[in-house]
């Protein structure tokens, strides 16, 4: 079972469009949706969520198509929107207790224990007196304490120092080992996805640049360190991004597309994903 699928799937705002949107995330494993500000990210998971209408295309959770299922579906799908989620003037205590109303497999003691282990205070501040990363954390708290098997969430580590940041993605990675868990993550910050995800989506302009399983693309791409009259004579299909390098020039290849022969380094993903938005830039085929 797919936990999300998305088939062909725009949107047009007009000055900025999501084109042919292409991507699946099985049951039981972690995507990271990649892109820099303005990718489209964002638009991408409330399309997901139908809190913006898609003009083209398919959207399955869970298999049934998103417009008939998602409010039956709610319970199942913990979200973190990349905007605050509550009211001004509320507290901890008080989230818990409209949160049981609207969830009914709500965990309170699973709530409080993410809250005291964020340090959030139960009611000694108001949810505006909190920081923004104060705000991710109850964000977070509240999608993982309604026994959801799908979470989504845009930009959740956003705002919160390293260290937090490192335990978050720990409680992500508990949170996948029940194999009918899903989790649909975006960030900009490549290194946490690195760590976290098992699929990598790389969006950029609004296009999917690269989907696939993480660690099929960090095989499958080699660096290559060569003068630019040796990088002539490869297969161009091969070369997926270039850089300037000292003498010579730096470039991402598909390691299966050249000879046997030459000595490739392994990328990490940022490498890849930078590399492949330098391409996109350049314009190379
Ligand atoms: N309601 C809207 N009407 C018109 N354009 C919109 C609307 N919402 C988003 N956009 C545009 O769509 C593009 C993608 O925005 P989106 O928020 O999806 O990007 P993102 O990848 O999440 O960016 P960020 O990392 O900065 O949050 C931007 O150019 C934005 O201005």
């Amino acid at each position: 079972m797919n936990a999300i699928e998305m088939r062909h799937v725009e949107k047009d705002y007009g000055q900025f469009q999501i084109k042919d949107l292409n991507l699946c995330l099985p049951s039981g494993y972690i995507m990271g949706l990649i892109g820099e500000n303005g990718a489209g990210k964002s638009t991408t998971i409330k399309m997901i969520l139908d809190l913006v209408r898609k003009d083209h295309g398919e959207i399955r959770v869970f298999g049934e198509k998103t417009e008939d299922s998602l409010a039956s579906s709610k319970e199942e799908i913990g979200i973190v929107l990349d905007e605050s989620q509550f009211p001004e003037g509320i507290t901890v205590e008080q989230v818990n207790k409209i949160m049981k109303n609207i969830y009914k497999k709500w965990d309170e003691e699973e709530f409080y224990r993410l809250t005291d282990f964020f340090s959030l205070p139960r009611k000694k501040k108001r949810f505006k007196e909190f920081s923004r990363g104060m705000q991710r954390k109850l964000s977070i708290a509240v999608a993982m304490s309604h026994n959801a098997k799908l979470l989504i969430l845009d930009e959740p580590t956003s705002g919160l120092d390293p260290v937090v940041r490192d335990e978050i993605l720990d409680l992500f990675n508990d949170f996948t080992r029940d194999e009918n868990h899903s989790i649909l993550i975006s960030s900009h910050i490549v290194g946490d996805l690195e760590k976290l995800c098992d699929y990598i989506a790389f969006i950029q302009k609004g296009r999917l640049i690269i989907c696939g399983e993480k660690d099929q693309m960090l095989e499958a791409y080699g660096i290559l360190k060569c003068s630019e009259e040796e990088l002539e004579e490869l297969d161009q299909q091969a070369v997926a991004g270039i850089r300037d390098y000292g003498y010579g020039v730096e470039a991402l290849v598909e390691k299966s597309r050249i000879p046997e022969g030459y000595q490739t380094e392994v990328p990490t993903l940022e490498d890849i994903i930078i590399f492949l938005s330098k391409k996109e830039r350049r314009g190379m085929k």
